[in-house]
Formats: structure tokens, C-alpha cells, sequence
């Protein structure tokens, strides 16, 4: 196929150019757009003709096509390659432990940190040293809507930056707690990458251990959020709102940990993403009253 090559940002514009074929779909690969040119216009590339991808569904991450679930036959692995050219196939077997370490395999080319771009946020992170978790995204963009300007904010497991990065692009000064210092690591650089230092104080260490005065909102973003309730119900206040993630529901677990204070509060709850045959990944959104 004969294409010209533009910049992504530049592709609504150029799809109204005289010299596009209308009958063919730009192809996209990172920030450059491949557009197909009509006969007699000049093209400064030939590629191979795209037929759409029906093979097993992956993820990328910035240059790395990730799958999950069976380990990928060599022939899903050669289709991905030839449909999406990534740099490296990753096979994620769990995300298991407090520090959420992925066990890795690689299927081609060699793994490496990436430069990843979401809602608008740049993040570099390594999947093969720490999770990324592409079904989180709505979730991830949520945050960043309901968060008021100026609201104090507690992580308390920050991982790289999911919640944290679009919560203070939209204005929350937030207090990013990550135990795990690989994670750390990407966290800081990325919190530099989106000029978000002034909004961030990112500590490295036990979120228990380093919560530090009120918040008007704490997100728990681990399974095992419902066993650290004690600790960010002793730096809330009446109005502070509490996110925590669940693998199914742990309200009776959230209502217990209430019995133990004077606070009364409403739960919503939220489905994330599909965790398991009739399992879900939810938040509960609990309000402080
Ligand atoms: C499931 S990841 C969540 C990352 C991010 N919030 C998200 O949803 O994508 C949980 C993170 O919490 C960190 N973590 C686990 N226990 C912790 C603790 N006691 N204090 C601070 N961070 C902790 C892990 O290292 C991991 O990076």
C-alpha cells in the first residue's frame, strides 16, 4: 500500500487532503500516522496491504504488545508482529504478591522500559518489572474527573502513577505512598515526565507507616485494601471520601471497620473490569458522614 507518513496529531487534519485514498484506512503506529495515497500522488512509503486483525486480543503498552491468560501459540505471536510491528511480545502469567511483580515471559524481541501514553499522561515503566493494568483505564480518567483543584489526596499504593498522575494533572495536591521501589522509581520519573512535582509529595515505604495528617480523599488501589481501613480512617475527617478497590465485595468488610469509629457513611459501588467467571473488580466509593 502507498502511504505518506504524518504526524498523529496532524491525521484529522490530512484525511480531507486531495491525495488521500478514501477507499483505504490510515494505519496508526505510535505517534506517526501511515495514510494511503491516491494513484498519481506522491507516497513516501510502501507498506504491506493491512487486512484487519482477527486474531487473540492484546494490549500494548507503549511499544510492547502484551497478552494475558494461555500462553500464546508462535503463530498468534507472528500475526501480532506482523499486524501491530511491536518491539517486544510479553506473555504475563500473574501479577501476584503485596508488590504486584509480574512473572514475565518474553515471545519476541527483548523487553525494555517503554514510554506509555494515556488520557493525555506519559508513563515509563518496564512491564516486566512492574503491572500495568489496561482495564483500569476508565477508572484511571474518573479519578482524574472528580478530583476538585486543590483537594489533599492520600495514594496509598501509588504503583507507578495510574491514579495519582491524573489526579494531579487535574489539580489535587496528592500524597503518593509505593512500597515497592522499582515502582518508586518509575513514580518519581514519571511525576518529573508530567511536570506534576509542585502536586506530588511521593514517599517510598509503607503507606501505613507514612499517612500524614486529614485528606479529603484516600484511594486504596489494592485487593487487600479492606485490612488498611483502620489506617486511612485515622487520617480522615467528615466528607472525606474513600475509594477502595475490591475483588467482589467487601462491604460487610468496609461496615465493620466503621463500627469501630463514630462515622456513619454512604457506599456506592462501581464495576472496573471482569476479574473472574462471575468475579468483579469493583471500587466502593465510601463518603464520610
Ligand atoms: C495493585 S497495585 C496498584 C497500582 C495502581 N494504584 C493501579 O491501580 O494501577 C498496588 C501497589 O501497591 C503497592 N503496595 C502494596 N502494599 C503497600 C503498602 N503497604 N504501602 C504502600 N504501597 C504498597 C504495591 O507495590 C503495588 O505497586
Amino acid at each position: 500500500m502507498r502511504v505518506r507518513r504524518v504526524e498523529k496529531r496532524h491525521l484529522a487534519a490530512a484525511v480531507g487532503e486531495e491525495w488521500v485514498d478514501p477507499d483505504r484506512r490510515p494505519y496508526v503506529d505510535g505517534e506517526t500516522a501511515y495514510v494511503p495515497v491516491r494513484e498519481g500522488f506522491f507516497c513516501d512509503a510502501e507498506i504491506p496491504e493491512r487486512r484487519p486483525y482477527r486474531g487473540r486480543p492484546f494490549q500494548m503498552v507503549g511499544d510492547t504488545a502484551i497478552l494475558h491468560g494461555e500462553r500464546p501459540t508462535a503463530e498468534e505471536v507472528a500475526a501480532i508482529v506482523a499486524w501491530r510491528r511491536p518491539a517486544c511480545v510479553l506473555h504475563l502469567r500473574t501479577i501476584d504478591g503485596v508488590r504486584r511483580i509480574p512473572e514475565a515471559e518474553v515471545l519476541y524481541g527483548e523487553a525494555h522500559p517503554v514510554r506509555h501514553r494515556e488520557n493525555g499522561l506519559t508513563y515509563h515503566l518496564n512491564p516486566v518489572e512492574v503491572m500495568y493494568a489496561a482495564g483500569n483505564l476508565e477508572e484511571r480518567a474518573h479519578m482524574g474527573r472528580i478530583v476538585r483543584p486543590g483537594e489533599r489526596v492520600a495514594d496509598m499504593f501509588a504503583g507507578i502513577g495510574y491514579f495519582t498522575l491524573p489526579m494531579a494533572a487535574a489539580g489535587a495536591r496528592v500524597h503518593a505512598t509505593e512500597i515497592n521501589p522499582v515502582s518508586f522509581g518509575y513514580l518519581q520519573e514519571n511525576i518529573r515526565a508530567n511536570r506534576l512535582s509542585e502536586r506530588v509529595e511521593a514517599v517510598c515505604g509503607d503507606c501505613r507507616r507514612h499517612l500524614t495528617g486529614v485528606y479529603e480523599r484516600i484511594v486504596m488501589g489494592h485487593f487487600d485494601a479492606p485490612s488498611f481501613l483502620p489506617d486511612a480512617l485515622s487520617h480522615a475527617v467528615p466528607g472525606t471520601v474513600i475509594h477502595l478497590h475490591a475483588v467482589g465485595d467487601a462491604t460487610a468488610a468496609i461496615w465493620e471497620a466503621l463500627e469501630a469509629t463514630d462515622y456513619s457513611a454512604t457506599v456506592d459501588t462501581r464495576k472496573v473490569k471482569k476479574y473472574g467467571p462471575h468475579i468483579w473488580h469493583v471500587v466502593h466509593d465510601v463518603e464520610l458522614l
